[in-house]
């Protein structure tokens, strides 16, 4: 086993239809998400979620098409706040604060819970405006720290070799997968505890998806990675833990190599296998 943190199953947390569903220590947790459901339009897409998110650990959502994957990892960062649509019950916390609560300001949450989507979308501008958009945004940095904090950035997302000649050339010159880890040193430069991943690889070639699953092994020494993905070979190879989410359920979550290789549940089983899509 991957990680030595206490794994136990205590009774609130498992729904009647549910297998083995891991349980962290609160002062391991980062996120505590506490019978979470949420639908778009009164339709339901997650159906009393209950799981907590270990710190410094990547944790993998997976699941087929529409099982609500996306739909939780948004959750994290309250991008549903955008949608009039979309009403949720249950709580979420963070650090053992309810995201929802009045006082939290949202802008400081997607600072402290950072989001990189599938498809790379840097902004129009140079590679280190890129870097230094949100500490513009922060403020009252010397032009020196701010050109420390863009090369550290840079080198923590694995990008500073390729770009350190040419930090004035737009973003939209470089490859797809250095578009991505550009994206990635983005959020990492505004020093987040949390950075959430929703299919981070799908859109690129094999060479720039391994670059990517190094990376964000690597990172995890530095804040919590949660990670969705259609590809259970990726959620094998970079993850430590994996919920395995079907209609809107949280059906089992473990250690990934026991939730790949001995699953409580043949529901899980028959989707590991490619027995159901
Ligand atoms: N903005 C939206 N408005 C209405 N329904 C939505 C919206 N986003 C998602 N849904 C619905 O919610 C359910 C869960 O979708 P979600 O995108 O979270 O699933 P997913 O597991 O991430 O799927 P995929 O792997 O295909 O990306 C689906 O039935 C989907 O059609």
């Amino acid at each position: 086993m991957r990680s030595t943190l206490p794994i136990s199953i205590p009774s609130r947390f498992q729904p009647a239809a549910s297998g083995s569903i891991i349980d962290f220590p609160a002062e391991a947790s980062c996120f505590q998400v506490e019978a979470l459901s949420l639908a778009y339009g009164g339709k339901p897409a997650l159906q009393e979620i209950s799981l907590r998110v270990p710190r410094h650990r990547v944790t993998a959502f997976i699941g087929p098409s529409g099982c609500g994957k996306s739909t939780l990892l948004r959750a994290l960062n309250r991008l549903h706040d955008l949608n009039e649509n979309v009403s949720h019950e249950g709580r979420i916390l963070l650090e053992g604060q309810d995201i929802h609560a009045p006082e939290v300001a949202v802008d400081e949450l997607r600072r402290r819970v950072g989001m990189v989507f599938q498809v790379p979308n840097p902004f129009p501008m140079s590679i280190y405006e890129n870097v230094a958009f949100g500490l513009r945004l922060q403020g009252g940095l010397t032009r020196r720290r701010m050109d420390d904090i863009v090369e550290w950035a840079l080198q923590a997302a694995a990008l500073w070799d390729e770009v350190k000649d040419r930090l004035r050339a737009s973003a939209w010159s470089l490859s797809g997968g250095q578009q991505q880890r550009l994206v990635i040193a983005r959020s990492l430069a505004v020093r987040p505890e949390v950075l959430l991943l929703d299919e981070p690889a799908s859109a690129l070639d094999p060479i720039s998806t391994l670059k990517i699953e190094e990376l964000i092994r690597g990172l995890k020494s530095q804040l919590t990675l949660i990670l969705v993905t259609h590809n259970m070979q990726q959620a094998a190879r970079v993850s430590d833990y994996t919920a395995f989410l079907q209609e809107g359920e949280l059906v089992e979550y473990a250690p990934t190599d026991i939730l790949f290789t001995n699953p409580t549940l043949r529901r899980t089983e028959n989707y590991i296998t490619g027995r159901m899509a």
